[in-house]
């Protein structure tokens, strides 16, 4: 089982293939809006991050070498105990725990950062899920979305392309009819207190194997938003 979420090649390779540009720009805003050393071995020491939906942990994981005190949630217990048990291997201190954000924001819990990535175009209620997502982040956090744009490109690509042709993704992960366009997202994100600083599309590119960011945000992309401090 954990071979299937840490595996490079197998189910959840395009996940694997977004790290680096995720990654990349995850650490960017967290370095700029904490105000943290860029040169630090371990620059986001005392931040607390939650990624929301976080599967096998593969963005926790980066995120808690950095220096992050990291919780990880997912509805699904299988991923959690897939979690714990890649962490515990790496010898990493990560706080999983099988729950969904709607239930853990209801307690009152509140972290610096939240990831939400990659899963709200699988969610049933999409503004019950990003109100407590919203509901997360601690005044001055941040929170992170990717997703999918519901448009015909998208279709092409991330289903016909990735499920059917390519193969990189199981038949039937997605459903187009769940993608959110980027203004749909924004304006949840401000109907439940977020304010959208920054966004950016993520395009592939086939000769180098690898994808980047762009500003063309008709298929994949990320929405950066800030909560205001409290006054
Ligand atoms: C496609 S995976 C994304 C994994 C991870 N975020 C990543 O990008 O590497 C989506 C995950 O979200 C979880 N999930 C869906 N709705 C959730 C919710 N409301 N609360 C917590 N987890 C949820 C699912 O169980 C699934 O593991
Ligand atoms: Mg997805």
């Amino acid at each position: 089982m954990a071979e299937e979420w840490w595996d490079p090649k197998g189910k959840f390779k395009p996940l694997h293939k977004f790290q680096p540009v995720r990654l990349g720009y995850i650490r960017e805003h967290l370095l700029t809006h904490f105000g943290r050393d860029p040169n630090a071995m371990r620059p986001f020491e005392g931040l607390s991050v939650i990624d929301v939906g976080c599967g096998g942990g593969l963005l926790c994981e980066p995120l808690a070498r950095l220096g992050a005190t990291v919780t990880g949630i997912d509805a699904a217990e299988r991923n959690i105990k897939i979690a714990s048990l890649h962490a515990e291997q790496s010898g990493l201190a990560i706080d999983y725990r099988a729950t969904t954000s709607e239930a853990l924001a209801a307690t009152g819990a509140r972290f610096d950062v939240v990831l939400n990535m990659e899963v709200v175009e699988h969610v049933d209620n999409v503004p019950l899920y990003m109100k407590s997502c919203a509901d997360l982040v601690a005044p001055g956090g941040l929170m992170f979305t990717a997703t999918l744009n519901r448009t015909m490109r998208a279709y092409a690509l991330a289903i016909v392309g990735a499920e059917y042709v390519l193969r990189w993704l199981p038949r039937g992960t997605h459903d187009w009819k769940k993608f959110l366009t980027p203004e749909e997202i924004e304006t949840l994100l401000k109907r439940f207190g977020m304010k959208p600083v920054d966004e950016t599309g993520v395009v592939y590119h086939p000769l180098g194997d690898e994808w980047r960011k762009s500003p063309d945000m008709g298929v994949n992309y990320m929405i950066l938003a800030e909560k205001p401090k409290a006054n």
